[in-house]
């Protein structure tokens, strides 16, 4: 019977580096975790969140209030484990039995070794991270049997003033594969009507910086076989395998870290070959042309982020996940801005004048969120069929 017993969950403390203290319920497993503390405003898709490698140390809290009443399925996952650092939720309910769910969040949770804490005042904790920016935070949770004491919110307030700083952390390889492997999953994809396979046309390598399944599913519907690389592999490795398209991933932590990939990126975009980036992929494709990248104060995480498409006006609303930003004064004269945020204005995607690279800052693959910039993969495909077709004109 999957039902999650409100009630029967030993206690669990969440504390601010800024000595901030919320106690709830822990929903996870025992011990104690720390990362940054950030907010996700999406209603749907917390299997999505969980799994995505790009919240690597990150505690996410979700402000939408009830979380976990589907369950977890095996298919809503974008990597092959739950990635973020931590789970800040209002309320799990009671949920009913269907036919895709295989166990409820809380054991999900507890099976990964996920600490995670409920019934806590997420609207609270979302203005004070809105105010004050993105901190770092710890949550302890605590076994069956177990009172909060002092020791206990002492320990935990400790722990999130010890916690490292995003900035300048280098995750990608943390997350990155460490062997480059074939991606093959279409049935999956080909069940959930997400397009049609047709026969594979182009061979795209895929930078696996903490890449999400669901992208993956997205070029491979539109007939690109991938082989995705490490974080680490050198441009010349890349060029050798003779591409027609290479694909930036999305990824956790501060793009200026990670400085191999920007060195990568820079040979592989003036070699001429099509070059697409997500992300942290767009922020290293920035760095890489010479652009800046800074942390912002409020980050973007949610499904209804509205940005605009500078070459035509038009409006779309995006999945977004990210806590670093490339800065619009540093574009140098070789890239043009295509994409704004309707939030902040800032930098939301940006193309070459000369190559054909470009890139976009949120989530054209969505999951979980609308697929609004969806056409971007296309976009991709497009720059492989004309370089194709002026290759063979030549
Ligand atoms: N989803 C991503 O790729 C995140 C990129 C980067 N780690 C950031 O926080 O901005």
């Amino acid at each position: 019977m999957l039902l999650s017993l409100k009630g029967s969950f030993p206690p669990a403390i969440l504390a601010l580096a800024d000595g901030t203290v919320f106690i709830g319920n822990s929903i996870g497993a025992p011990g104690t975790t720390v990362g940054e503390v950030v907010f996700n405003t999406s209603m749907t898709g917390y299997q999505e969140i969980l799994t995505d490698p790009s919240y690597c140390q990150q505690i996410v809290t979700l402000t939408y209030p009830h979380i976990g009443n589907y369950g977890v399925n095996p298919e809503d996952i974008e990597s092959d484990k739950v990635q973020a650092a931590g789970l800040v939720i209002r309320d799990l309910p009671l949920i009913a039995s269907n036919f895709r769910c295989t166990e409820t969040l809380s054991e999900y949770l507890a099976r990964n070794g996920t600490v995670a804490i409920a019934d806590i005042d997420t609207r609270r904790l979302t203005r004070l991270l809105r105010d004050k920016g993105a901190q770092n935070g710890a949550i302890v949770g605590l076994k069956a049997g177990e009172a909060v004491s002092q020791q206990h919110i002492a320990a935990a307030v400790a722990a999130a003033q010890a916690a490292p700083s995003m900035k300048g952390l280098d995750l990608a390889k943390v997350v990155s594969t460490t062997k480059p492997y074939a991606w093959t999953e279409t049935e999956w994809e080909l069940g959930r009507g997400y397009g049609t396979q047709g026969d594979a046309q182009f061979h795209v390598v895929a930078y696996d910086f903490g890449v999400k399944y669901s992208i993956l599913r997205m070029l491979a519907s539109r007939g690109c076989k991938l082989t995705v690389v490490p974080a680490q592999t050198p441009a010349a490795d890349v060029l050798a395998m003779n591409p027609d398209g290479v694909f930036l991933s999305n990824g956790p932590g501060d793009p200026a870290a990670c400085d191999y990939a920007v060195e990568a990126v820079r040979t592989l975009v003036d070699s001429g070959v099509p070059v697409f980036g997500i992300c942290l992929g767009h922020q290293i494709m920035a760095l890489a042309a010479g652009a800046k990248t800074f942390k912002m104060v409020n980050s973007h995480h949610g499904g209804n982020h509205p940005v605009k498409d500078l070459d035509n006006g038009s409006v779309a609303i995006t999945s977004q996940n990210h806590g670093f930003a490339v800065d619009m004064e540093s574009l140098p004269a070789h890239l043009r801005a295509t994409h704004v945020s309707l939030f902040d204005g800032t930098l939301q995607g940006f193309t070459h004048r000369d190559k054909p690279a470009f890139c976009f800052q949120g989530h054209p693959e969505a999951s979980s969120g609308p697929q609004d910039v969806a056409h971007l993969f296309d976009r991709f495909t497009d720059l492989m069929h004309s370089a194709r077709a002026s290759a063979q004109a030549a």
